[in-house]
């Protein structure tokens, strides 16, 4: 007779088996999909980086600095578009300009989307809400942006125009007191970011800073927060007792059309402006000074000088009308040039596909995160010629030397481009032009013999591990020009212009 005992326990330790080795496979397959899985399959047909490892996949792959690891390989291999592994999420990078123009001008609409990145929106942007740079595609970030198109037309633009002339005379005038009037070398970089600082705090709430609160400001995120939010009740506070208030915060609370938005849109929206702003100008137009500052740039300012003095008139016209018009044709390529060949955002913030759509015969899913990578786009020589490497403002103009044509808008890639593009190219155009035009005409801008630039458009950077880049320290010299006396009187005819306009 059988032992039903001894038969139950057989059956017991089968099924105990049964259950180890399935509880094995299982996480043996989540192990698997954590390790080499990706939220969307290999794309076919577009290249992988090589040498992908369990969990990282290609992060250690690309080291510190992934705008230059992903320029160098389309370099050596010509793949316009390339895919990686970041962790477990697919990525796709563009690096020449005719693919960027695939796919974010001629498929917008696809690539509208933003994605969403657990650290950043759970984490980081609690304290301050998220910026709409950073924001998925949905009815609010539509609402926002519409109210951000409202703000920059051109009229809105030329209202701006004491705002520059405030923020870009007291450029002028501080780093040449601080220069002691010529005698001694200046670093820059300070200077360009509390100009831009200032500029986006008088947009959004009419106010601006110390210089030691500057410091203050951009090295602390907690007192930068809390400073915003105590900026923004303030202008919440004057609207609320019918006190006037002349910024972006007020017009928005008071709006009474049908696309208001709410406290915690209009809040987005200042942060965006202040974070959007501030790096970005100041890394341009000190990168840019800082070429201009070298033996080569003596004579891109003497050129730069010889046409406002054309197309402005005189030193004293050029002053007052550069914060209301671009005329000088040599300035505005400067402006491009600068921004072309020092991308402030090396790597643009990502985008993700909204649908499905078909590049060059290959299917690119929906739900894909695709970075454009500004620095091997601006420096891609198939569309700015051989010379791409060099800094040179006259590619921009009609010169009869150059064979290649240089691409039209957007021109370089370090405003983006297509539906979520900086929506603030006109007016940071104005600001760079009308600061380069203030200093250029008072100034020979000198490099310091001992606190050189680095004008390299890779290594100007202090820290290529992050997302926006930020000019290594360098020292300049303010020589005033022989024959023009103004300075003085051009920063009081500012003065008197625009006094008891901010606080
Ligand atoms: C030289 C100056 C600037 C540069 C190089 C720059 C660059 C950029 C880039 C690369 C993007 C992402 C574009 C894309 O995904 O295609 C962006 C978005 C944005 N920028 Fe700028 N920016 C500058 C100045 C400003 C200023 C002055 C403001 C506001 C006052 C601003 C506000 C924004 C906003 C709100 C967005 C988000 C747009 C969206 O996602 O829909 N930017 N900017």
């Amino acid at each position: 007779m059988v032992n039903t005992y001894s038969t139950d326990l057989a059956e017991l330790a089968t099924w105990q088996v049964f259950c180890v080795v399935a509880s094995l496979s299982l996480f043996a397959s989540w192990l698997f999909k954590v390790a080499y899985g990706t939220d969307v399959p290999k794309i076919k047909g577009i290249p992988e980086l090589p040498k992908a490892i369990p969990f990282y996949g290609h992060l250690k792959f690309l080291g510190s600095d992934h705008p230059s690891a992903f320029q160098e390989f389309y370099r050596e291999n010509k793949y316009e578009v390339l895919q990686a592994k970041l962790g477990n999420r697919r990525i796709l990078v563009v690096n020449s300009y005719e693919a960027a123009q695939d796919f974010f001008v001629r498929n917008a609409s696809a690539t509208i989307d933003r994605p969403l990145f657990y650290t950043f929106h759970s984490v980081v942007s609690k304290t301050q809400g998220g910026t709409v740079g950073t924001a998925p595609w949905n009815e609010s970030t539509k609402r926002m942006r519409t109210a951000i198109g409202a703000l920059m037309t051109r009229p809105a633009i030329q209202r701006s125009a004491p705002m520059l002339d405030i923020e870009t005379s007291a450029l002028v005038n501080d780093i040449f007191a601080c220069a002691a009037h010529g005698a001694s070398e200046v670093d820059p970089r300070i200077f360009f970011q509390r100009q831009a600082l200032n500029l986006t705090l008088m947009w959004c709430y009419a106010r601006s800073v110390s210089s030691a609160r500057t410091k203050i400001a951009l090295n602390d995120r907690t007192v930068r927060d809390d400073w915003l939010n105590e900026l923004f009740q303030k202008v919440v506070d004057a609207v609320s007792a019918g006190r006037k208030s002349d910024c972006i915060s007020a017009g928005l609370l008071k709006d009474t059309s049908g696309t208001k938005l709410t406290e915690a849109e209009i809040k987005s929206i200042n942060v965006s402006f202040v974070s959007g702003g501030f790096e970005t100008l100041a890394t341009s137009a000190n990168a840019c000074i800082s070429w201009l500052s070298t033996d080569e740039g003596q004579l891109m300012q003497e050129k730069a000088f010889q046409d406002i003095l054309k197309h402005h008139g005189s030193t004293e016209a050029a002053w007052d009308e550069c914060v209301l018009e671009e005329k000088s044709p040599y300035v505005i390529a400067l402006v491009r040039e600068g921004l072309r060949y020092y991308c402030p955002i090396p790597l643009l913030p990502p985008r993700q596909t909204m649908k499905p759509f078909t590049w060059r015969g290959i299917e690119i899913p929906k739900g894909l995160t695709v970075h454009i990578n500004t620095q091997s786009v601006n420096h891609d020589a198939v569309c700015y010629g051989p010379d791409a490497h060099l800094f040179r403002p006259e590619r921009w103009l009609e010169d009869g030397i150059h064979t290649v044509k240089q691409p039209g808008p957007p021109y370089q890639y370090s405003y983006g481009a297509g539906s979520r593009m900086c929506p603030a190219v006109a007016i940071s155009n104005r600001l760079l032009y009308a600061t380069y035009v203030r200093l250029i005409v008072h100034f020979h801008i000198k490099a310091s013999i001992d606190a050189l630039p680095n004008v390299d458009y890779i290594h100007f950077n202090e820290d290529r591990s992050v997302q926006s880049a930020l000019s290594k320290r360098f020292k300049i010299k303010l020589e005033r020009r022989r024959y023009v006396t103004s300075l003085e009187m051009c920063i009081e005819r500012s003065r008197k212009a625009t006094r008891g306009l901010y606080e």
